[in-house]
């Protein structure tokens, strides 16, 4: 069975003040059955990663797909480890909305991620209009498929369901739709990668709060959350993580 991972994504939010967030959920009585992460700004990963001391996981929001070179602005993936990441969200619906960001670019992230040392948090999901055109599983899994390269390693992998359309508009698909993806998901990925696939964790993220989460923490092959605005005030994150470690 896969982990449970309550992970949140404070995307282009977050300066110093904002670290007592994190200091905070650090400071509660950490669950005994999820694991909570926190992908971060660049600017605030290494100094999270020393008030954490271990206590909950760093991450980051994206990385390139090359180890180092001349790309002004970007960031590695080793130095999201050096700073002291262990895990990247990759190919989220804003990056590859904001930066064209392709499933093939986004494939050799994964790769490029994962032998840095970081956990790979590969994110699909469809448009409304391809919600509407009734093409939601055929999208999600093209993207599955095209954002993983050959050796791509289940081991450190986290695949996040997010619909586009769910993505802070407060609106959340109906269960029957989180429950056809996810298991959809986890068939392709037993295709792909045999019995390994149960171990990897399908999150949901879409308008997750603390009102809903219990709701869907109990459909079956979620195995957790990657949760934007909800996240970035501690009190609320610190519910729907309790709501996971009750599930
Ligand atoms: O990565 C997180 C997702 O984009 C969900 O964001 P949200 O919880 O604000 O809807």
């Amino acid at each position: 069975m896969a982990r449970r991972l309550a992970a949140g994504n404070w995307k282009m939010h977050g300066l110093s003040a904002d670290l007592a967030e994190v200091e905070a959920l650090c400071a509660a009585p950490q669950p005994e059955r999820c694991e909570v992460l926190l992908c971060l700004p660049a600017t605030l990963i290494d100094r999270a990663a020393r008030l954490s001391a271990g206590r909950i996981a760093i991450g980051g929001e994206d990385c390139h797909a090359n180890p180092q070179g001349a790309h002004t602005g970007d960031i590695s993936a080793a130095m999201l480890k050096d700073a002291g990441a262990s895990h990247v969200i990759l190919g989220h619906s804003e990056r590859r909305a904001d930066h064209g960001e392709s499933d093939a670019l986004v494939a050799a992230k994964v790769l490029a991620a994962q032998a840095a040392g970081l956990v790979a948090i590969l994110c699909v999901g469809e448009t409304l209009a391809e919600r509407d055109a009734g093409r939601t599983l055929e999208v999600v899994s093209a993207q599955l498929a095209g954002s993983l390269a050959q050796g791509a390693d289940p081991a450190n992998l986290v695949v996040a369901y997010e619909p586009v359309w769910a993505i802070g508009t407060g609106r959340v698909p109906v269960e029957g739709d989180i429950l056809a993806v996810h298991a959809a998901l986890r068939a392709d990925l037993s295709a792909r990668f045999g019995a390994a696939a149960a171990d990897i964790p399908l999150l949901y993220g879409g308008s997750v709060k603390p009102e809903n989460a219990a709701q869907i923490f109990a459909l079956k092959d979620v195995d957790g959350a990657l949760v934007g605005g909800a996240s970035l005030k501690a009190a609320d994150f610190a519910q729907i993580i309790a709501a996971l470690n009750a599930a």
